[in-house]
C-alpha cells in the first residue's frame, strides 16, 4: 500500500539552500523512493515571486513522490500538520553588522517561528535548524516551543561531518564511503573540533584506526582541523556565496538518518541539546556522535577523550555558552 505522504515545511525556501534543497526532498534523497511528500516552503514578502518561481520549477519537474507544494509568506499556513521543519530562513550578517544584531535579529524570527511550530505542526514533529548561528537558532527555537519534546530539536552539523569524511579520503586516496566515525564537537563555527581519534577505514583486512593509516599527527591536529573548520569560509572565498548544494545534501543526510536510522557500526554527528553527556554543559545545542533508531537519536556513550580534545570540547563549548547568554540578553530587550 502506498504511504501517507509526509509533509516537510523549507524556511527561506527562495534562497540557494532552499533552491537546491527542494528538488532532493521532491526526489527521495531525504525521505527514501517510496515516501511521498508535500513540501511547505515559507519565505519573506520581498522574495516571494522567486519563491513562486521555484513552486513553478517543481511542478514542471513532474516528481512522482510530490504529492503538493505549498509556497506562502505566512508562517501559520506554512506550519501548518508539519512532520519536519527545516529550517533555512535567517538573517544574514551584513556589513557593519555586530554578532550582537544579528542575534537579536534572529531571536525574533526564531521566537516566532518556533511559537507557529508549537502551535500548528504536528506535535511529533522533528526540526532541523540550518541558518546560522545554527546551534543557538536552535537552542531560541527550543526555548520558545517548549511542547515540542527537546530530542525534537537539531541543528545541522552533518556538513562538517561529511567535510571531515572529505578530507580524509582525499588524504589516504580512498572512497569516502569506506571512512566512517569522524565526530565533529561543539559548534557550527570555526570553534567546532573536528575529531578524528575513533575514525575507521573499510579496508580488505578489517576497519584500520585513520589515525594509522595518516600516520602524520601533526596534519591531523593542525590542517586537517582548520580546514574543516573554514570550509565555509573557503567555498565563499571560491564561490562568492555560502555552501548550497553540500549544506542541502547535508540536511537531507541528518534526516534519512534521524528517521530511517544509521546503518550498524557508524555514528553521525548532530547538533543536539546536551544532556551533560562528555562533561559539556547541560542545556545547550552541541554536536556529538550520534547513532539513531527507530526516529530517536542517541548519543554515543563512552567513547575516550584525551587531554588534546578535551581541551576543544572545552573551547567550543565555551563559545556557545557565551552565544547563549547574547541571545538570552536579547530575549528583554
Ligand atoms: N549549518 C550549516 O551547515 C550551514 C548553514 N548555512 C546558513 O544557512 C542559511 C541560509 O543560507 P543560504 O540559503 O545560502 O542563504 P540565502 O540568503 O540564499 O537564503 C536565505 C533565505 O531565507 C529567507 N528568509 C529571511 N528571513 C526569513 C524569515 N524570517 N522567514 C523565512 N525566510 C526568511 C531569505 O529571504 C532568503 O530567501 C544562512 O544562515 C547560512 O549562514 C549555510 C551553509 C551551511
Ligand atoms: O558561514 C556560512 O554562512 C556558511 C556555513 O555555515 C558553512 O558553509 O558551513
Amino acid at each position: 500500500m502506498a504511504k501517507d505522504p509526509v509533509r516537510v515545511l523549507v524556511t527561506g525556501a527562495a534562497g540557494q539552500i532552499g533552491y537546491a534543497l527542494v528538488p532532493m526532498i521532491a526526489r527521495g534523497t531525504m525521505l527514501g523512493p517510496d515516501q511521498p511528500v508535500i513540501l511547505h516552503m515559507l519565505d519573506i514578502p520581498p522574495a516571494v515571486e522567486s519563491l513562486n518561481g521555484v513552486k513553478m520549477e517543481l511542478i514542471d519537474a513532474a516528481f512522482p513522490l510530490l504529492k503538493g507544494a505549498v509556497a506562502t509568506t505566512d508562517v501559520v499556513e506554512a506550519c501548518k500538520g508539519v512532520n519536519i521543519a527545516i529550517m533555512v530562513g535567517g538573517f544574514p550578517r551584513k556589513e557593519g553588522m555586530e554578532r550582537k544584531d544579528v542575534m537579536s535579529k534572529n531571536v525574533s524570527i526564531y521566537k516566532s517561528q518556533a511559537s507557529a511550530l508549537e502551535e500548528y505542526a504536528a506535535k511529533d514533529v522533528k526540526v532541523l535548524v540550518v541558518a546560522n548561528p545554527a546551534n543557538t537558532n536552535a537552542l531560541i527555537l527550543k526555548e520558545f516551543a517548549p511542547s515540542i519534546p527537546e530530542k525534537n530539536i537539531t541543528c545541522l552539523t552533518r556538513l562538517d561531518h561529511n567535510r571531515a569524511l572529505g578530507q580524509i579520503s582525499e588524504r589516504l586516496d580512498v572512497p569516502v564511503s569506506k571512512v566512517k566515525n569522524v565526530i565533529i564537537w561543539g559548534n557550527h563555527s570555526s570553534t567546532q573540533y573536528p575529531d578524528v581519534s575513533h575514525a575507521v577505514v573499510e579496508t580488505e583486512h578489517g576497519e584500520q584506526p585513520v589515525a594509522k593509516l595518516v600516520a602524520d599527527d601533526a596534519w591531523l591536529h593542525g590542517e586537517f582541523i582548520s580546514v574543516v573548520q573554514q570550509r565555509g569560509a573557503a567555498i565563499i572565498k571560491a564561490r562568492k556565496l555560502s555552501s548550497a548544494l553540500s549544506a542541502a545534501s547535508s540536511a537531507c543526510d541528518h534526516i534519512r538518518d534521524w528517521v530511517l536510522g544509521t546503518p550498524k557500526g557508524t555514528w553521525v554527528s548532530m547538533g543536539v541539546y546536551s544532556d551533560g553527556s562528555y562533561d559539556v554543559p547541560p542545556g545547550l545545542i552541541y554536536s556529538y556522535p550520534v547513532t539513531c533508531e527507530n526516529g530517536e537519536w542517541s548519543i554515543v556513550q563512552g567513547l575516550s577523550v584525551d587531554e588534546f580534545s578535551r581541551g576543544k570540547l572545552v573551547a567550543t563549548a565555551d563559545e556557545l555558552v557565551e552565544e547563549k547568554a547574547m541571545a538570552y540578553s536579547c530575549f528583554s530587550s
